[in-house]
């Protein structure tokens, strides 16, 4: 793996350290494929080791998901360039205008490198946030705040040019920036009538393009990127999840402080027998990791969920069409179904039909 160096943000380079200098890295044996049922897929090329990293991809969005940001040790400092914790005994520079209170930076310096990404948000923030988290919820919010820094994020790189890596990384077939989350999988056929009718109202109200929030998308192309969203956003927990098989001794994966989106690490299809571990690390970036050998052209797959959680095939199954919208045909899933089908006594037409009939006896 090669070094990845995180440099310390000055002031006045915040934007170039955001879009430049902190540039995804992404094993050289790691392969994009599709699949003809699954979509997009990664893969390896060659013998990947056990404990090998493969990839450490920035976010493009990241918001802190804390309750009680002004107690909670979880906080992230708002510079993307930054996002490290703040803990409460940690100095915690508030927003000059009193925007929310879950947005902070660990310094003023911080702060300052941030003030124009943050400039795009803040009015939003403070004329809608309240409102929302109290007729919405909680969730809606963080949902619709995401969009928001989605949408920060793309305007800021409107004005800056690629890094040297992002168009390296462009040669070998690999998107970086707002091109590769306009391939996030995704679209309004996935959710239901009720779901697509309830963000279309989300985006009329809270997402039109405005000086408010001055982006310049129609109201179809927001509501597209939040179903984009919601397919293929991580939530961020302590501890790495994916470890198979699960070992007797492991505690779930902890509390959620944060949740984001990544372009590269969006393209790990779910697997129930994963054979990658993920983690975010203290910059908010997404580290895939070996959890066994990887043999060349084998797909690289994560958990979607915390697997000490849903164990058997029912519970597994309906926690990913409830949560994530699609049935897993992942090995596991299918050889627990073929398993299923055997243990299943087989009934003839007769016993169905003298089934009724017992209760009558
Ligand atoms: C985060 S995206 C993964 C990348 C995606 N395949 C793409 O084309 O961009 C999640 C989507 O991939 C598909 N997917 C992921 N894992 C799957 C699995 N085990 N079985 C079936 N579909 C899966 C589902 O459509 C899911 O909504």
């Amino acid at each position: 793996m090669s070094q990845v160096v995180f440099l310390t943000v000055e002031p006045s380079s915040c934007v170039d350290t955001v879009f430049k200098t902190h540039p995804s890295w992404i094993h050289p044996h790691l392969t994009q494929d599709i699949d003809l049922v699954k979509g997009r897929q990664l893969r390896v090329s060659a013998l990947i080791p056990k404990g090998t990293c493969l990839l450490i991809d920035r976010p493009y969005a990241i918001i802190p998901v804390v309750d009680n940001p002004p107690e909670n040790d979880d906080l992230t400092c708002s510079n993307p360039a930054c996002n490290q914790r703040v803990t409460r005994h940690t100095e915690r520079c508030p927003c000059p205008n009193a925007c929310i209170r879950d947005v902070r930076w660990c310094s003023s310096s911080c702060r300052e490198a941030d003030s124009v990404r943050h400039g795009f948000e803040c009015t939003w923030l403070k004329r809608y946030s309240e409102s929302i988290r109290a007729k919405w919820g909680e969730y809606d919010f963080g949902m619709l705040w995401v969009i928001v820094r989605l949408l920060a994020t793309r305007q800021g790189e409107s004005q800056h040019s690629k890094s040297i890596s992002e168009s390296e990384l462009a040669l070998k077939g690999w998107k970086s920036g707002w091109d590769s989350i306009s391939l996030l999988c995704g679209s309004s056929d996935t959710w239901s009538h009720e779901r697509v009718r309830s963000w279309t109202v989300l985006v009329k109200k809270y997402l039109q393009n405005s000086p408010i929030l001055p982006h310049g998308l129609s109201t179809d192309q927001v509501l597209h990127l939040i179903c984009q969203e919601e397919a293929n956003s991580f939530g961020l927990y302590p501890k790495e999840t994916g470890h198979f098989p699960v070992p007797e001794s492991a505690s779930p994966r902890g509390e959620q402080f944060a949740a984001a989106v990544y372009s590269t690490a969006a393209m790990a299809n779910h697997s129930c027998a994963p054979n990658i571990v993920h983690k975010p690390n203290d910059q908010g970036y997404m580290v895939f990791t070996a959890s066994r050998d990887m043999h060349p052209g084998e797909e690289c797959c994560i958990s979607y969920f915390d697997l000490t959680q849903h164990t058997d095939l029912t519970s597994r199954r309906e926690h990913l069409q409830r949560s994530f919208r699609f049935v897993c045909r992942c090995e596991r899933c299918l050889s627990d179904e073929k398993l299923e089908k055997i243990e299943e006594p087989e009934q003839s037409s007769s016993e169905w039909t003298a089934m009724p009939m017992m209760d009558i006896l």
